[in-house]
Order: structure tokens, then sequence, then C-alpha cells
């Protein structure tokens, strides 16, 4: 049963935070479960990947082998129809297009006692894309994670995917040809995060591991964080939708279900002040989704984790609400889009106004379209050209320079009772005896 509350009802406080707080918290037995695939992997390598992706994806890696040749991926994209591979294009080139403005700027430059200060950007050497694969399959996740590390300029990156029963969507390995990739295996879930984070006999291991992926996956990446870096993390998909009354219901309900298809552990909620709206979308649902393909799992995510949150005055209270959520998606579907948003500050990406379906982002909008869930848009970003970076500081100082902040060390060395720190500058300055 979907979560109806009303903010002007003595309860409502309580149980909204119990809305968010069930966001936040990972089940034990999904954490307890990841361990022990992970220590499996690391012990036993290639073995644990076979056995796993037998339990899991229904499919015997010793008969297919790990990898899919490149060979595989460019016959995919050779045989792949028209209209698509020119979609794929298309999202290719507008990823590419918005990322390169991400491209950072090195820096260097002397300050008033002539030392020399900066930072210099490089790329990683390696990186890690998972691509899911488990419910449905994601030739756009190929290419939101592939094009940042490219324009980036990471010169290794190795794509992993899941094949339940050995099948593969051609389209998946179209886009990785597309975007260059070179080492595919077909490995899944947590099983496939600890591959690339520890290695095996047949993968070696990468410096950071990115991209989406159900409770496995995202739980797996937290546990491998700090061996790996991870981008951040990328669970089950969630969708908020703030809507006036002007809003059209039939268009929230299919932005609603179209978050709410990806997983059953999917949440999407609307935010109105207006009841009539509420009710006709809270209908719009229903009737969707008698007719909707991916219904069941669309249907349990909304009864399990859907809401709709009732409220006196949108632009009042919808913020303080959308930044305690803090979700993945966030849609403006009201007049006051734009000036609301100053008052969002927890949101993965923001879609302004009625005409920007949150789906024009998965694909080609051209920003990422993997973000931060489960309240991790608090501290996190979506992915971007940053994630496959890293800057390193750079400071140059002359004898001249050197000598003017040689007392402030020294000072400060002392103070933490470190000789050797105070050292290292009155050698070079005769300022020990
Ligand atoms: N946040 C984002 O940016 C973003 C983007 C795209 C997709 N997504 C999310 O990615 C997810 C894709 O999920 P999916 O399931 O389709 O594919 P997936 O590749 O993430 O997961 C499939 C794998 O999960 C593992 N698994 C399944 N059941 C398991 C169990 N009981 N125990 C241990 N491991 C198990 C299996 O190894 C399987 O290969 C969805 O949750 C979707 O909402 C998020
Ligand atoms: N909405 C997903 C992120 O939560 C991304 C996606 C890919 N394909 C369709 N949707
Ligand atoms: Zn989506």
């Amino acid at each position: 049963m979907t979560l109806f509350l009303r903010s002007t009802e003595p309860d409502f406080q309580q149980r909204f935070d119990a809305l968010v707080q069930g966001r936040r918290d990972q089940p034990h037995d999904v954490q307890d479960a990841v361990r022990s695939m992970i220590a499996a992997v690391r012990e036993r390598g290639d073995a644990a990947l076979i056995e796993f992706t037998e339990r899991f994806d229904h499919m015997n890696l010793a008969e297919t082998g790990l990898a899919i040749a490149p060979e595989e991926l460019e016959a995919a994209w050779n045989g792949l129809a028209p209209d698509l591979k020119a979609a794929l294009q298309t999202a290719y080139e507008r990823i590419e297009k918005h990322h390169r403005r991400q491209i950072p700027a090195d820096d260097r430059y002397a300050d008033a006692i002539g030392a020399e200060l900066g930072h210099r950007w490089t790329p990683l050497d390696s990186v890690g894309l998972y691509v899911p694969g488990g419910k449905a399959s994601y030739p756009s996740s190929v290419l939101m994670n592939a094009v940042p590390a490219k324009v980036a300029g990471v010169p290794r990156l190795v794509m992993v995917v899941p094949t339940p029963k050995g099948e593969v969507n051609p389209a998946v390995l179209a886009a990785a040809h597309l975007a260059g990739i070179r080492e595919v295996y077909r490995i899944g879930g947590a099983q496939a995060v600890a591959a690339l984070a520890y290695g095996t006999e047949t993968i070696k291991p990468v410096v950071k591991i990115v991209g989406p992926g159900n409770a496995w996956v995202a739980e797996a990446k937290r546990q491998v964080f700090g061996v790996v870096g991870i981008d951040m993390i990328a669970g089950p998909s969630e969708v908020v939708a703030v809507a006036d009354a002007k809003a059209d219901p039939v268009w929230l309900a299919a932005d609603l279900l179209a978050q709410a298809e990806h997983d059953e552990a999917a949440q999407s909620i609307l935010i109105t002040d207006s009841p009539a709206l509420a009710e006709a979308t809270a209908k719009a649902v229903d009737a969707q989704l008698a007719v909707m393909p991916r219904g069941v799992i669309a249907a349990k995510s909304w009864a399990d984790h859907g809401a709709v949150l009732l409220v006196s005055d949108l632009a009042k209270e919808a913020p303080a609400l959308v930044n305690a959520l803090a979700p993945e998606h966030l849609e403006l579907a009201c007049d006051e889009a734009e000036a609301m948003l100053p008052a969002i500050r927890n949101a993965g990406a923001i879609f302004i106004g009625h005409f920007t379906p949150e789906a024009v982002g998965d694909y080609v909008g051209g920003s990422n379209h993997v973000l931060p869930t489960s309240r991790a848009a608090r501290f996190s970003s979506g992915l971007g050209v940053l994630d496959y970076m890293k800057r390193t500081s750079l400071l140059k100082l002359s004898r001249e320079s050197l000598a003017l902040l040689a007392a402030p060390t020294m000072t400060l060395a002392e103070a933490e009772g470190l000789f050797g720190h105070r050292q290292s500058v009155a050698v070079r300055t005769n300022g020990s005896d």
C-alpha cells in the first residue's frame, strides 16, 4: 500500500522521518552476504566468480569464458539496427560535449613572497565500469560510465556486465565498441566488484570502480572502498516529483513509474499541494501499471517504497522535504520551478519544468545518469570527469621564500613535538645549532 502523508496530520514529521531513515540503511543480510562473497573472490579468484555466476546468473562461465572479445563488440555494433546506432551516437555526442566542459584546469602561480603554488590534474591509470544487467540491460549506462573516462584520458577501461542465462543485449556490446572499450567481462553483482578491486587469475585489478547497480552492487562498492576508489553509492533508482495543481497527472504518473520499473527497491515520491492532483496521479499510476510490461516490478516498488506527500504550501514546505530525502532525481513540475531552485540543496540531478521528463536525462540529455542514491546526494555528486582524475598539489620555494617561511614552520613543528620536521627546515636555513 503506497504511503499517503498529509503535512497537517500531527504525526506527519514522525512518519516522514521514518520514510527518510528507511532509505538509508542497507539490510544486514545484504551486508553479510556481500562480505562473504568478497572474501570468497579474494580467496578463490576465478573459481568463485564461476560459482557465483552459476548461482545468480544461471550460466556456466567455465564454458563461455570470462571475457567478451573486442571482435564480438564490433560485430554487435555492425549488426545493430540503424535507428539504434543513430540513437547511441546521439547519446555519445551529447554526453561527450557536456562532459568536455568539466575538464579541470591546472594552476600554477607565484604568491607575494615568491612561493610557487599550484595543482595538476592527472587521469587515473585504470577504472572498472559496472554496467547493470540483472533485470534490465543498460547500453546507456555503458556510455554514461565510459564517455567521461575517455574525456578524462583514462588509459585502461574495464567493463563488467552480468549476462543472465548467457543472454546479452547486443546494444550493450555495441555501446562498448562505440565507446572504445576493449576489456569486457561477463560478470556482475558483488562478485564482479570484488574481482575488479582485488583481481583474479584472469582480471587485473583496477584503481577505481564506478557505475550503478542494485543493492548488492552498491554494498560491494561500499565495502571495497579504500582498497580502490569508488564514485559514490549509486543503487536502486529514486525520483521525487514536486508538482503544483497545474501539473498533468498522466505525465507525473509516467515519470513516477519510469523510476519504479527499474527495481523492486526503487522509490518514487510525489510532493504536491493539490489534493485533486494527488488523487488523479494515483489513479493514473494504477491505469498505467495495468498495461505496463514491467508492471510487476513497478507495482511492487510503488507499493513498498512509493509515497504521496500532501503539503499546504508547496513553495514553503517542499524544499525542506526534498533536502531531507536527498533524492537521486528531482523533477520540479511546477510553475515556480526556477524560484524554488535556490532552496534545493540535496538532489543528484534536477529536472526543471513540466517539459523536462527525467527519462530524457537517462539517455540523451547530455548530463550523467549515474547519480547518488540512498540520500548520498547530501555529500556526493553525479558521475563526471573529475571522478576519473586526481589533483596533485605543487609547491616550489626558493632560498629566499623558504627563509621567509622557516620561522613559522619551525614554531609549528616544535608545538607538535616533531624534531625531525623542525630540523629539515633548520638545516637549509641555518636555523639550528
Ligand atoms: N543510481 C543510478 O545512477 C542508477 C543508474 C542505472 C540503474 N540503476 C539501478 O541499477 C540497478 C540494476 O539492477 P539489476 O538487478 O537490474 O542489475 P545489477 O547488474 O545491478 O545486478 C544483477 C546482479 O545482482 C546479483 N544478485 C542478484 N540477486 C542476488 C542475491 N540474492 N544475492 C546476491 N547477489 C545477487 C547477481 O550477481 C546479478 O548478476 C537497479 O537497482 C537500478 O535502479 C541505478
Ligand atoms: N534512471 C536510471 C538511473 O537511476 C538510469 C537509466 C538508464 N536507463 C534508463 N534509466
Ligand atoms: Zn531510468
